[in-house]
């Protein structure tokens, strides 16, 4: 046939607006073979016909149709396509959720290291330069000379040695007159690291002779009898650790007994943590039933979700271990996400310990070179477990038969940056279209997991007993209302105080919990503990330090900041917290002679102190250790008795519906860390809201009954799962311009529900625009509008977003803002 020709549609990888959708490319002749979906291939583009690397996301084939106008397809730049059908259908199907950029999903599945990213390289034109007519200027000779000395360079070199705007406009002239040239490339931005290793050359026989050879030099015997254990030696291993220098190696190289080789390494982030064997344990009864259970799901190929709600301590990470000894006996891959790699140093810990090999790390420490190297391993097939925060959920397996999320209430499971996706809602995806199981594991699931529990979504598991025959701890809650009565002033209960006194003498160890988020931003009363609420969110309200008013931070309703307690007409109406550093100063002040460390963000900003603070206090040199949230995950400490809860309250009082449930997770996750060894574990939890169902039923420990309350709110103040919200931000430098633009954004959005018969309803629909709590961040501000739908308004609402912010944005938003859509928000900042 004449006219055939193959089309490629395919995804720039730019992150502009307008080049969120699919281009149309010619594949030329040579390359049809090779160009599929999913290969990567460089395109001109726009009217300098830049390169730039796109996807190709599907080919078709035209036959006699028009197709002058389109530009060819310069070349492929893999030679195997980069992404699989199904992770194509996976990033369209996250575009048509999250209302992200195509580009953006791409992102979340390609590490940043296979990215590429085009480089400027430029060089002189002789023959151009020579016949020009005109006297050049200092710095245009100085340029010409610089370029010319190193041949061919990269353009940005250049910024490094002149000034940006000398050379910007000095280059362009040249180029114009053709003198120089300048060549787009596009290339890895990772090198692929190259380690050299020594090894020796010399055959047996010849071994003895050439020893002694080299009698008088006896480092370069001893490196040659070094040597000869080994097959190949890392030089930088030689030098570092054996004391070889380059001198004894070069001696041995210029006689020709061994050679240096190159090969790629890959670099390891485990490398330098200590392997100890975790050998299997016997299953428990109610282990084994589950591990039978989701075992047989696993090897029938069954898409299924299972939620395991299993007490602290009662043995998760034993189940996950024997599942995905499982899943890889049946030739399947598994992926385990844990909330943060770095703060759950045990979990990661026991895999390798279990598994020795064939582990490969996500997570957000990772350089863009490590991550790159992770990810080969991964796609390669070398590795058939990746643990890891977020990002390990998109590993590219072929054949994954199990995927665990690990304390799946946690919110670092939701992304926030563009698609803000939830791993869980990855996670299902996955799931059903790679017929794999999904496992969820939590003491404290969140609220809509275990409601997907109640309606048959997922099957809940429930492990009621701790593991090792340890007993609960006992919570006890101390009204910090009556200690102020009786006159203690302290931020320590009398009750906390003489346990920690008893727990030093008994030579055990004790946790200071103290919560720092929401820090002193509500307004309670120190008599009475009341909290002042908004009438209409039942949220608490947010005091506004410049306006000295409080306001609602869901729908924006003012209030004046009272000066005595509307309930108790107690003038101690303002709420003072402590900061963890603080706490550390008065905590030492009370018991001088106790070791005391904190654990916190600023403790453990130096790379390791995590480990470091974690180890010393393993080993028992610590006895208190004061820490914020960092320390409610997972650590696993026998000799731990006593857990000080310092307040409930900044939790409690955070603006947020979710404030219940995360101080009943918290209170029991972090009440957890007591008394699993031999030792029964109490836990002292100080609050001025004793009454409050959160904190009465974690106390007693009763999730059942915490989540039947809390259910029960939530359907009458239609919050999720009974509702979905919808969260949308705009961030400017101008403040008026913004709250304009998102004004008229909102009012476009209320007219169009009106056309469509929404009229008496808008107000329970639409709140806001609002100021963001994050009112001003580097200079810009932030409004946001948050919307509440239901079951059958979700899909209007959803096109409406998309209709205004998304295929008509350049009507209604200028450039200079920057929108942002949260489908599903956890937090509304
Ligand atoms: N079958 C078993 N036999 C003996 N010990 C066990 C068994 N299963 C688990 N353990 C031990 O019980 C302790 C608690 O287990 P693990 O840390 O897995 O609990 P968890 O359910 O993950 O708790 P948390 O939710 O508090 O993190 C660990 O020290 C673990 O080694
Ligand atoms: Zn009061
Ligand atoms: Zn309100």
């Amino acid at each position: 046939m004449e006219n055939k020709k193959y089309i490629a549609e395919v995804i720039v990888n730019n992150s502009v607006n307008k080049l969120d959708k699919l281009f149309d490319y010619i594949i030329p002749p040579q390359f049809i073979n090779i160009i599929k979906e999913g290969t990567r291939v460089l395109v001109p583009f726009g009217k300098g016909n830049r390169q730039f690397e796109a996807y190709v996301f599907g080919v078709n084939i035209k036959l006699d149709e028009d197709t002058s106008k389109l530009k060819e397809v310069i070349r492929p730049i893999d030679e195997e396509p980069i992404l699989t059908i199904n992770q194509i259908h996976m990033i369209k199907w996250m575009k048509g959720k999250y209302l992200c950029k195509y580009i953006e999903a791409i992102q979340c599945l390609i590490p940043a290291g296979v990215v590429n990213k085009e480089k400027r390289f430029i060089y002189v034109n002789r023959e151009k330069l020579n016949n020009h007519k005109y006297e050049m200027t200092e710095i245009q000779k100085d340029i010409i000379n610089y370029v010319e000395e190193k041949g061919k360079i990269n353009v940005e070199s250049l910024y490094k040695r002149f000034s940006y705007n000398e050379v910007y406009r000095v280059i362009k002239q040249l180029e114009n007159e053709g003198i120089i040239i300048i060549e787009n490339k596009v290339d890895s931005r990772i090198d692929i690291i190259k380690e050299k290793y020594v090894r020796l050359v010399i055959s047996k026989d010849l071994y003895k002779e050439a020893l002694d050879s080299i009698k008088g030099a006896k480092r370069q015997q001893e490196l040659m009898e070094f040597l000869k254990e080994k097959v190949e030696v890392k030089i930088s291993e030689l030098v570092n650790s054996h004391g070889f220098g380059r001198t004894i190696i070069n001696g041995l190289l210029s006689r020709n007994i061994v050679e240096v080789i190159e090969k790629e390494s890959k670099r390891d982030p485990l490398l330098n943590l200590e392997l100890k064997p975790f050998p299997k344990l016997e299953p428990n009864d109610e282990q084994r039933v589950i591990i039978e259970e989701i075992t047989e799901a696993i090897n029938n190929n069954r898409v299924e979700t299972y939620l395991i709600h299993g007490v602290t301590g009662s043995g998760k990470t034993e189940i996950y271990l024997q599942l995905i000894e499982n899943t890889l006996n049946e030739g399947k891959q598994g992926i385990v996400l844990v909330p943060e790699i770095s703060l759950t140093p045990q979990t990661v810990e026991r895999f390798r310990g279990r598994f020795k090999e064939g582990i490969a790390l996500f997570h957000s420490g990772l350089s863009d070179g490590e991550r790159y190297d992770e990810w080969r391993r991964v796609a390669s097939g070398e590795a058939n477990i990746v643990i890891g925060a977020r990002s390990a959920i998109f590993a590219p397996f072929n054949n994954l038969g199990l995927i665990i999320i690990d304390e799946e209430h946690e919110h670092t499971y939701k992304s926030d940056l563009s698609p803000k996706y939830h791993v869980k809602e990855i996670a299902e995806y996955r799931s059903k279209h790679e017929q794999s199981v999904l496992v969820l594991g939590s003491a404290t699931p969140s609220i809509e997991s275990y409601f997907e529990g109640v309606e048959s979504i997922v099957k809940v598991r429930e492990l009621k007993n701790r593991a090792r025959n340890a007993k609960p701890p006992n919570i006890e809650v101390i009204d910090m209302r009556r200690e102020l009565e009786c006159g203690n002033k302290s931020i320590l209960s009398r009750r906390l105080h003489s346990e920690i006194e008893k727990n030093l003498e008994a030579k055990k160890q004790t946790i200071l919990f103290l919560n720092r988020r929401g820090y002193s931003t509500f307004v309670s009363c120190r008599s009475c503990g009341h909290v002042v609420k908004c009438k209409q969110c039942d949220i608490s309200l947010t005091f506004h330090m410049t306006s000295k008013e409080l306001q609602c931070h869901y729908c924006g309703d003012k209030y004046t900041a009272p000066r005595e307690c509307p309930e108790c007409s107690s003038k101690n109406i303002k709420y003072f917290g402590v900061g963890t550093q603080k706490l550390e100063m008065l905590i030492q002040s009370y018991f001088p002679k106790a070791v005391i460390s904190r654990m916190d963000l600023d403790a453990t900003s130096k790379k390791g102190a995590h480990n470091e603070i974690l180890e010393s206090f393993k080993s028992g040199e610590i006895d208190i250790m004061i820490g914020t949230q960092m320390i409610t995950k997972g650590l696993d400490f026998p000799n731990v008795t006593l857990v000080g809860i310092i307040t409930a309250d900044t939790m409690l009082n955070m603006p947020d519906f979710r404030a219940p449930e995360k101080v009943f997770q918290q209170v029991l996750q972090v009440s957890g860390r007591a008394g699993r060894g031999f030792d029964e574990g109490k836990v002292i939890l100080q609050t001025y809201n004793p009454e409050h169902y959160s904190i009465m039923l974690a106390a007693k420990q009763d999730y059942i009954s915490f989540f039947e309350k809390e259910v029960e709110l939530r359907k009458a103040f239609n919050y999720p799962p009974f509702s979905k919200l919808i969260n949308i931000t705009f961030t400017g430098e101008n403040e008026k311009e913004t709250y304009l633009a998102i004004s008229k954004i909102t009012d476009n959005i209320k007219y169009i529900l009106k056309s469509k018969g929404y009229t008496n309803e808008l107000d329970d629909i639409v709140f806001g625009p609002n100021e963001g709590m994050i009112y001003r961040v580097k200079n810009k501000y932030r409004f946001y509008v948050l919307l509440k739908s239901n079951k059958e308004n979700y899909t209007l609402l959803k096109a409406i977003i998309k209709y205004l912010l998304i295929d008509s944005r350049q009507k209604f938003v200028s450039d200079n803002i920057i929108t942002s859509i949260d489908m599903n928000p956890l937090f509304i900042v």
